[in-house]
């Protein structure tokens, strides 16, 4: 039963694999919560999990061990149907988008909607898009607005990566997760998607999880840090808190993070102001 005070997410020891031989572990006692309106970064090297956690709070991967619960619901203990229901209230918009590439930009940008829908809506708008305008006012805001009646397969890798986004403004889900969005992005296109997305946030009071590979931009967008090592937690902490020295050991080991501050950028702890 959900409340107000009821968090989107509760993990508590939470254990994921990957299917194959192996079954090597890919997150392993995962303990976060998160609440309606709050904002976060997902930060850490290569291969550290943040997509697989991505992939479980969209209720797409099942985890192995541990509780899990969303808006109040274990979603791997509901039937199909239900946590089908469940599903429409999250977003999850991986970092290469599956759009269909011969699809046209409108159509696969109203595919959002497909939760929404009746069959035949659907079946309708694959013919007659249904509100394209709402599609323009999108992709407008990804500065992409130009794009609406382009193939899928004529735009470029960071064209399509902001037309997965804009997908994201079509949905009614109040958990929006996202999967390094900025990878195909300049640094002007990537602030201006960073702060279309944490407005969109604010507007529906959803919980924001973003994973990012730039460090800089996690923390000058974000109020809260998670970062993940080897599948751990290995700190969860408002952005004011965390200091060079932990993102030094956090990358220890590691090739630098794409766009990390330089050591002479940051005092100790971070002095980061927000962008919003
Ligand atoms: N489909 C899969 N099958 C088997 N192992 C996988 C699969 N996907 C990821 N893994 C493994 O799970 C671990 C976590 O991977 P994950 O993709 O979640 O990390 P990540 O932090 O998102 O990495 P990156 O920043 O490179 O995208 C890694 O060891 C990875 O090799």
């Amino acid at each position: 039963m959900q409340s107000a005070s009821t968090p989107v997410y509760r993990i508590k020891r939470l254990v994921a694999r990957h299917a194959g031989g192996t079954r090597a572990l890919a997150l392993q006692g995962i303990e976060l919560q998160i609440g309606a309106g709050e904002q976060l970064a997902l930060i850490g090297p290569s291969g550290a999990g943040k997509t697989t956690l991505l992939a479980t709070l969209a209720c797409a991967h099942r985890p192995a061990e541990g509780t899990f619960e969303a808006f109040g619901s274990r979603p791997w203990d509901l039937s199909d149907a239900e946590r089908h229901r469940l599903r429409a209230r999250l977003f999850l918009a991986p970092q290469t988008p599956p759009l269909p590439p011969r699809q046209r930009v409108v159509t696969a940008v109203l595919a959002a909607r497909l939760p929404q829908w009746s069959l035949w809506q659907a079946l309708v708008s694959l013919v007659k898009p249904q509100d394209p305008e709402a599609a323009y006012r999108a992709l407008v805001r990804f500065n992409l607005g130009d794009k609406l009646y382009s193939r899928v397969d004529r735009l470029s890798g960071g064209e399509r990566q902001r037309c997965g986004l804009a997908r994201l403004l079509l949905s009614n889900a109040h958990a929006l997760l996202v999967d390094e969005p900025l990878s195909a992005l300049d640094p002007a296109l990537s602030q201006l998607t960073l702060t279309t997305l944490q407005q969109e946030a604010a507007s529906r009071n959803a919980a924001l999880v973003c994973s990012l590979h730039q460090v800089d931009l996690a923390l000058a967008h974000f109020p809260r840090i998670v970062a993940l090592k080897d599948g751990k937690v290995a700190f969860d902490l408002p952005r004011e808190q965390v200091t060079q020295a932990m993102i030094d050991e956090l990358y220890l080991n590691e090739p630098p993070p794409a766009n990390a501050p330089r050591q002479d950028d940051l005092a100790t702890p971070l002095a980061v102001g927000a962008c919003l």
